[in-house]
């Protein structure tokens, strides 16, 4: 389809000469995946992937246009020039209009100056120090190109209002030692060694090992010398001197170790996966499971906000993610995000302002259940999309739905349930979850070995399927 495209272009425009064609290859090389979040007011309101057309921050730009105001990007990669001078264009509108005489301001008003405002730009733009989205990789030196990129991206960076910067603090003491224990013992794990008791029981570690490998591969360079001279070339080049270096990488590795450790409870192990154990259902192409590979990496994502609850015994995370008609822009597909959130207390509340005891707790009235809002209802609360009935939207959960959020879930239109079920049809203290085992009219997807006993990808996933969610997720 490709060919007959670049075909039907040259018969218009004359073929590409080898110059061009040179350079259009370079350019796709050059151009690395990026994962772009998009933050306001604390609230996540897009994630993004950069895709064969467009890089991520044009994707965020299409996608919010002027919603960018105020917000926070987190890229996974420093911008480019083309990305970076789109947004923060606003953002230099609203300086001019700052240093404007008072006569003009008020000349400007009320239509004029409300569009100023309007188109103004984002806060901050904060990115992972290592490889720039035009690669500097290419070369050991880096090719010319991105080199002069990343100039324009300092100057850029020094006109505008927008804070670029880097963000990357140390974990806290303990945090990966923390995170691994919840990770082994977390239901999706849990339910594989209660399954499969003599599956090898190093099969987490195993998993993890893969995932800091894969992880390192995209997000560490891995060689210090070059890693430098990349730092320099971007434009921290006060990074590139110890302690200030080994620190950056130390932080670095880190985190890398609690992704890794994190993505591998949700492990690709053996047939494990997201199945649904009604075989009528799963033939109606709407109620079709997603690829096993995109459920495992939005379950990841669920466990992630899993460790920002506040809870003290129990972290839950929730997203909620939709399926277009078409395909789009975005490297995400044809999916997009709706919402995401985790157990807490009512947003805003103080510490101590609600009681937290659990049940163990003989005085029923100190007990934290009927204050804690859940991962699914924070997530339907803090929505920053509307869930469309015409469309195939989905929730990932990291643990079974409750009595008190399976209706909401159905009554907000939902059509697809991904979580564990270890705790379904048990009568807790303060929970029950009796209703998501009895749940209709929404299809359920439950980590399990894969009913068919063959894996459901192998056997009638076209590769073409996966590869059109995977191209955006990662
Ligand atoms: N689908 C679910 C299920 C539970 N939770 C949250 O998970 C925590 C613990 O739930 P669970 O372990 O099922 O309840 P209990 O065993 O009663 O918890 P505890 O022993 O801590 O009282 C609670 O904060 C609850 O709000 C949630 O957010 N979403």
């Amino acid at each position: 389809q490709r060919q007959k495209s670049q075909e039907k272009e040259e018969g218009k425009h004359g073929p590409l000469g080898d110059n061009e064609m040179a350079r259009v290859s370079t350019d796709k090389k050059q151009v690395k995946k990026t994962g772009l979040v998009v933050v306001k007011n604390m609230k996540i309101v897009g994630l993004h992937c950069s895709s064969e057309d467009l890089h991520a921050g044009k994707i965020a730009l299409i996608k919010h246009g002027s919603r960018l105001k105020n917000c926070d990007l987190y890229f996974s990669r420093k911008p480019c020039s083309a990305c970076l001078k789109m947004i923060v264009n606003g953002s230099a509108f609203e300086r001019q209009v700052e240093a404007l005489p008072e006569e003009m301001v008020s000349w400007l008003e009320p239509s004029g100056l409300q569009q100023v405002f309007q188109a103004a730009g984002v806060n901050r733009i904060s990115y992972w120090p290592a490889d720039p989205e035009i690669s500097l990789l290419s070369g050991a030196s880096g090719s010319e190109d991105a080199k002069l990129d990343a100039k324009a991206v300092e100057r850029l960076k020094s006109n505008s209002r927008a804070h670029v910067c880097v963000l990357l603090q140390p974990l806290v003491c303990f945090m990966v030692q923390f995170v691994e224990e919840t990770s082994h013992k977390c239901d999706f794990i849990q339910k594989i060694s209660k399954t499969l008791p003599d599956a090898n029981v190093d099969f987490y570690s195993e998993c993890r090992q893969e995932r800091v490998k894969e992880y390192e591969m995209l997000f560490l360079v891995s060689n210090e010398e070059l890693h430098k001279q990349i730092l320099m070339t971007i434009g921290l080049e006060n990074l590139c001197e110890n302690p200030y270096f080994s620190n950056l990488r130390q932080n670095m590795k880190d985190l890398i170790l609690l992704l890794a450790t994190v993505a591998s409870s949700v492990p690709n192990f053996k047939h494990y996966g997201f199945y649904s154990g009604n075989t009528e259902q799963i033939n109606e192409i709407h109620n079709q499971s997603l690829p096993q590979e995109v459920a495992r990496h939005c379950m990841v994502q669920a466990r992630l906000l899993a460790y920002r609850t506040e809870d003290h015994k129990t972290g839950v995370g929730a997203v909620i993610w939709a399926e277009g008609k078409s395909r789009n822009c975005d490297g995400t597909g044809a999916m997009y995000f709706i919402g995401c959130g985790y157990n807490a207390f009512p947003a805003g509340s103080e510490y101590a302002d609600f009681p937290n005891m659990d049940d163990k707790q003989k005085d029923r009235e100190i007990r934290k259940f009927r204050y804690i809002i859940h991962a699914e209802q924070n997530a339907l609360t803090f929505r920053c999309q509307e869930i469309k009935p015409e469309e195939k939207s989905m929730i990932f959960v990291t643990k079974c739905p409750c009595d008190e959020c399976v209706p909401l879930i159905k009554g907000a239109g939902i059509k697809q349930i991904y979580a564990g079920d270890v705790d379904v049809g048990k009568k807790k203290a303060d929970i029950s979850y009796m209703r998501f085992g009895e749940l209709e009219g929404v299809s359920k997807f439950t980590w399990q070995l894969n009913p068919s006993g063959t894996c459901v990808l192998e056997q009638n996933e076209p590769e073409s399927r996966e590869s059109k969610y995977l191209q955006g997720l990662y």
